[in-house]
């Protein structure tokens, strides 16, 4: 390390980042989680000049879909991995300066970032370039299913095995950790993104009605369902465009039609658990009949999801609390204890 490397670090505060699909979520070393905004950044595409950051966060997660020509919310990561270089760098530079309090000029921290497991070197390359960019002094990689397992007081660094199953935006993660490693892990790139995708298909193709993705995540986290129930069906009111009249229409829609309209997602990840387990090596297979599964994200909180896979696989499940935080708080924990951090890096 150089002098000023040295000097810079004086003044960095190091950084923990759940760079999510769906959201971001800053840990601050020693603070803890000090910032959660959805990954969404409104942009202005005017020809003559460079495209002009308008709005990041929730303030443009709220512009989604009601955008006039010339401004674009745009969400620049897409299935767990960046799918827009330059809107992901604003955002990141965008977040890193709020939680620095727009000192950054002064301030280059050291970054670990949370990645899916299954991502490819070029995939891990962008992320770590972003966050250069985006003005980081380092940037250390570790995964999501790891993260998710520190961020739920799971003792990695035991001999004994933990599964955890993590539900984000983008993609589902299942993992199977033991001595702080991953002894078995698989990414779907089904979760929260393509359950919003088959309920606004659903609705379209059912009724002729066309509903944006933002009501599509607000039925399904209302009302969806991840196991069949003949009480307690609940309804929702539902607004969107009639694609015949094109007239702006109300409709009612149940719990019901709605767990049949999102079973083939939840099934894909219920087929994903249950490989994972029969791909799991006897001794530590018997350790999770003990343990039990560990759920985490945001889709850990799908009604009845615990109940279903409970059923498919007769194993404990548990949702991690709080399970959007799960992994910016794991990756913060690993960032507040260099034992961890030497153990959990990836290259
Ligand atoms: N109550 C709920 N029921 C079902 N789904 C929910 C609920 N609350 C949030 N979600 C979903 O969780 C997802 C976001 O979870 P999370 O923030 O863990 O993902 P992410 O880390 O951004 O994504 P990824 O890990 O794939 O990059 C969204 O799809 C959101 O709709």
């Amino acid at each position: 390390m150089n002098l000023l490397d040295s000097l810079l670090g004086i003044f960095s505060s190091d950084l923990a980042i759940d760079l999510g699909t769906a959201n971001t979520l800053v840990y601050v070393k020693g603070k803890g989680i000090v910032l959660s905004e959805p990954s969404v950044v409104a942009v202005r595409t005017d020809n003559r000049s460079k495209n002009k950051v308008l709005a990041v966060g929730a303030e443009a997660k709220n512009m989604l879909g009601r955008t006039p020509g010339n401004i674009v919310a745009i969400r620049p990561m897409r299935d767990g991995v960046i799918a827009d270089f330059e809107v992901t760098e604003a955002m990141l530079s965008h977040f890193i300066k709020k939680v620095h309090n727009n000192r950054q000029k002064f301030v280059r921290p050291r970054i670990i970032i949370a990645v899916p497991s299954g991502i490819t070197q070029v995939e891990k390359r962008a992320v770590k370039e972003s966050a250069e960019s985006a003005g980081a002094r380092e940037v250390f990689l570790l995964e999501e299913p790891m993260a998710a397992a520190i961020g739920a007081g799971l003792p990695i660094t035991e001999p004994t095995c933990n599964m955890v199953v993590d539900i984000g935006g983008g993609t589902t993660e299942v993992a199977v950790i033991s001595l702080a490693g991953i002894v078995y892990s698989r990414s779907l790139r089904v979760a929260g993104d393509r359950i919003d995708e088959a309920i606004m298909q659903y609705i379209k193709r059912r009724y002729n009605l066309l509903i944006g993705e933002r009501t599509a995540e607000v039925i399904k986290t209302t009302i969806g369902n991840a196991y069949p129930e003949t009480e307690h069906i609940e309804t929702i009111e539902v607004k969107g465009r009639d694609l015949v009249s094109g007239i702006p229409k109300i409709l009612a829609i149940d719990s019901e039609e709605i767990r049949q309209a999102i079973s083939e997602q939840i099934d894909a990840i219920v087929e994903c658990v249950k490989i994972a387990l029969e791909q799991t090596p006897p001794e530590l297979a018997a350790d999770i009949v003990d343990r039990g599964i560990v759920l985490t994200g945001g889709g850990a909180l799908l009604k009845n999801l615990d109940k279903l896979l409970k059923e498919n696989t007769g194993l404990p499940i548990t949702v991690a609390e709080d399970p959007l935080s799960t992994v910016a708080k794991g990756a913060g924990m690993s960032l507040d204890s260099i034992e961890i951090l030497r153990q959990v890096v990836i290259r």
